[in-house]
């Protein structure tokens, strides 16, 4: 049985993202992707905890932490695990996994943090059997552990049954009327996600909160029970540069793969120019221990003794984060078209093509890019017209669909800046269908083009999309 101990909690939460450019191209360095995080977010709340299960059976101390997903059925969505010291091992074991089995993104971002938590004590001068008691006595500092709660908001998940439940039609205006966190009926594996990036946003908020809950890391709008913090601002570029380095890895040993990170960096960074790290950097860290923190020798010198930290230095990534927003009035609206994508499977059939076809693939690439890039050239350029006086009857204007066009009599730099985006963005789908067509991969399938087609004539739309690789199971309008 658990519970909260005290009101000492930490809540940490991330954006979900929209890959609004750079599909597939985001995984090679040589470009970039435009990614968008979205108002919605994934929150991690962390507290201590008091448990009936202080100890292991030989009397050794243990510490308890339970992560449970708030918005789905607790008896099948809350893990629980222990953290104790075993001869050279701090080892990390889950004690329900017969009731509710594993759940490898929140058992691996525990384990990983818990890892930089524990080399961080040593680095600090413990000894390494030292550290490792200290860590559980700081796990279990007010309490026996750590009693978390992971949310994320609605966006995250299909609401559809929820909004029939109701008698709510399936549309944006009766998304409201649902409550925030809406409790889902079944356990994750059988909710339709919606493509916003559920698991790194979750890897993000939850090792950055389990991070500052250890005192590891504080980032700067974190507002402690005990006293509002404020963090002077090269603290916090290396908290914050620590948080994304240590999500990526943990992201991509959860996925079982060096991915793109695109959408751990937004989970991070929020929106931006991203542009991918070396997977060389986290390559040699794959293979690590996914089932305990070996305990570092006694003897070992300061670099090996954080082995882990030395890896998860951000000032030894080379991804790149350069500023980029949407223009002021331009809303991104996501259609839930209730369909999953294996992204990995479209991911391994598109590069597989290219790796066959190297010339076409390489002109598609560029052009494609050099698309991707216009795009978010005009838009920057846009958030440079806002302060015109004519920018948002410009922008009304402009973003009037077929039925409006005939208003344009105007040329204002911000009404030819809308259309050059409105032709960009038809332009981008049109490299995107070639690469489908050539690689046989449905990246923007006739049924997708239909709806987009259709809302991109609508009032007040300047044009849409299929985001990221989640290319079927959302649609993106502008
Ligand atoms: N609320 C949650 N609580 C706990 N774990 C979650 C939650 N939401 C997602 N997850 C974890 O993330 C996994 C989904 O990760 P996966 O990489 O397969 O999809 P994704 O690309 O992040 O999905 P999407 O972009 O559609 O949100 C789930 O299987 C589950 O383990
Ligand atoms: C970037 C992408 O095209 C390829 C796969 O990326 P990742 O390995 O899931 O980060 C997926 C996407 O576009 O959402």
């Amino acid at each position: 049985m658990v519970s909260p101990a005290s009101d000492n909690r930490t809540i940490v939460s991330s954006p979900g993202k929209v890959l609004l450019a750079g599909g597939y191209l985001v995984l090679d360095r040589a470009f970039s992707g435009v990614v968008v995080a979205t108002s919605s977010r994934f929150y991690s709340v962390v507290s201590p905890l008091s448990s009936t299960s202080g100890s292991n059976q030989d009397g050794t101390e243990r510490a308890i932490i339970s992560v449970r997903a708030g918005q789905f059925p607790r008896e099948a969505s809350t893990w629980i695990y222990a953290l104790s010291v075993k001869e050279d091992e701090l080892v990390l074991q889950q004690i329900n996994e017969d009731k509710v089995g594993k759940n490898k993104f929140i058992y691996i971002s525990l384990l990983k943090t818990l890892e930089v938590a524990y080399e961080n004590i040593v680095k600090s001068g413990k000894g390494s059997v030292a550290a490792a008691e200290e860590l559980i006595k700081r796990v279990s500092s007010e309490g026996d552990g750590l009693d978390i709660v992971v949310l994320a908001d609605n966006d995250f998940y299909s609401q559809r049954e929820q909004l029939s439940n109701q008698s709510l039609p399936a549309r944006l205006s009766s998304l409201p009327s649902l409550q925030p966190f809406t409790p889902l009926p079944r356990p994750i594996p059988q909710t339709n996600k919606t493509g916003l990036g559920s698991s790194a946003a979750l890897v993000t908020s939850l090792t950055a909160s389990v991070l500052c809950h250890l005192g590891v890391v504080s980032l700067s709008n974190t507002s402690r029970s005990a006293s509002a913090e404020s963090t002077s601002d090269s603290k916090r570029s290396d908290d914050l540069g620590l948080v994304h380095s240590l999500a990526q890895f943990a992201h991509c040993l959860a996925q079982g793969k060096v991915g793109s990170g695109f959408d751990v960096s937004s989970a991070v960074f929020g929106t931006h120019l991203y542009t991918r790290f070396s997977p060389s950097i986290l390559t040699p860290l794959m293979d690590r221990p996914l089932t305990c923190i070996p305990l570092l020798a006694s003897s070992a010198s300061s670099s090996s003794s954080s082995y882990l930290l030395e890896a998860l230095d951000h000032t030894k990534w080379d991804s790149s984060t350069k500023p980029f927003r949407l223009p002021r009035g331009l809303r991104l609206l996501l259609a839930d078209v209730d369909a999953g994508t294996d992204t990995p499977s479209f991911v391994g059939k598109v590069l597989e093509w290219r790796k066959n076809n190297p010339d076409q693939a390489g002109k598609l690439w560029v052009e494609l890019d050099s698309a991707n890039m216009k795009l978010e050239g005009f838009l920057t350029q846009l958030v440079a017209r806002e302060g015109d006086a004519d920018y948002e009857e410009s922008l009304r204007r402009a973003a009037a669909g077929r039925a409006g066009k005939q208003e344009n009599k105007q040329s204002s730099a911000t009404s030819v800046l809308v259309q050059q985006v409105r032709e960009t963005l038809h332009t981008i789908r049109g490299y995107l269908r070639a690469m489908s067509d050539a690689s046989r991969v449905p990246i923007e399938p006739p049924e997708q083009t239909r709806l987009l087609d259709a809302s991109s004539d609508l009032e007040g739309v300047i044009g849409g999309g299929v985001p990221g690789g989640e290319w079927s199971d959302l649609k993106i309008t502008m």
